[in-house]
């Protein structure tokens, strides 16, 4: 077997616990120099393929299997959004920040809200509001990045789950968030 084809072999079978620390770890360096503690900055994060296309995938495997559609906020939500969309096949639609859409939601359908980074969670429940307000159902909040900055619980008190790839806290010990060595 050629060396190419051993090393695709070891990255189909990294368990889910293993390839989201080795994207943690690939965030954090790409998105938090110069940045203080809890902070990040985002476009580091999609401005790299292969960041993008393994959050496009770990995204689309959190999933449910009936959704119709994606809904982000724009501008923040699109690179990812449109990535997932490429590994789904599910349509995408923006919530601008005056509250206009770009694309469509109809009425009846269930949609995935991702947004790229999540901190206090107003951007995500602005964007879930403009999902129900146009009669469509809120399967969940799908993020990048969750910043742990109360988010999760906003949303909850909104009625809605957070799923996320990759936590990176204020709180992290310098090693996490790889300033060490
Ligand atoms: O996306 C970012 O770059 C970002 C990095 C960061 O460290 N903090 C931060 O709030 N953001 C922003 O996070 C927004 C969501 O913030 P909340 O509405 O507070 O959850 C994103 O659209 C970004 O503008």
């Amino acid at each position: 077997m050629p060396p190419e084809a051993i090393h695709d072999l070891r990255a189909i079978s990294l368990d889910v616990s293993r390839r989201r620390a080795e994207l943690s770890a690939d965030i954090r360096a790409a998105a938090q120099v110069g940045r203080a503690p809890g902070q990040i900055d985002g476009y580091a994060v999609q401005s790299r393929p292969a960041i993008l296309r393994r959050l496009a995938t770990m995204i689309s495997e959190k999933l449910p299997r009936q959704l119709d559609r994606l809904v982000a906020p724009e501008p923040a939500g699109v690179a990812l959004t449109t990535a997932v969309a490429l590994e789904t096949g599910l349509p995408t639609t923006v919530i601008r920040a005056g509250g206009g859409i770009g694309g469509a939601i109809h009425r009846g359908e269930l949609v995935a809200v991702v947004v790229q980074v999540i901190a206090s969670g107003d951007e995500a429940v602005r964007t879930a509001d403009a999902v129900c307000a146009h009669g469509a159902a809120v399967a969940g909040v799908f993020a990048a990045v969750d910043l742990d900055q109360g988010g999760g619980a906003r949303l909850a008190t909104a009625g809605h789950t957070l799923h996320t790839v990759v936590t990176i806290s204020g709180s992290d010990s310098p090693q996490d968030r790889g300033l060490s060595g």
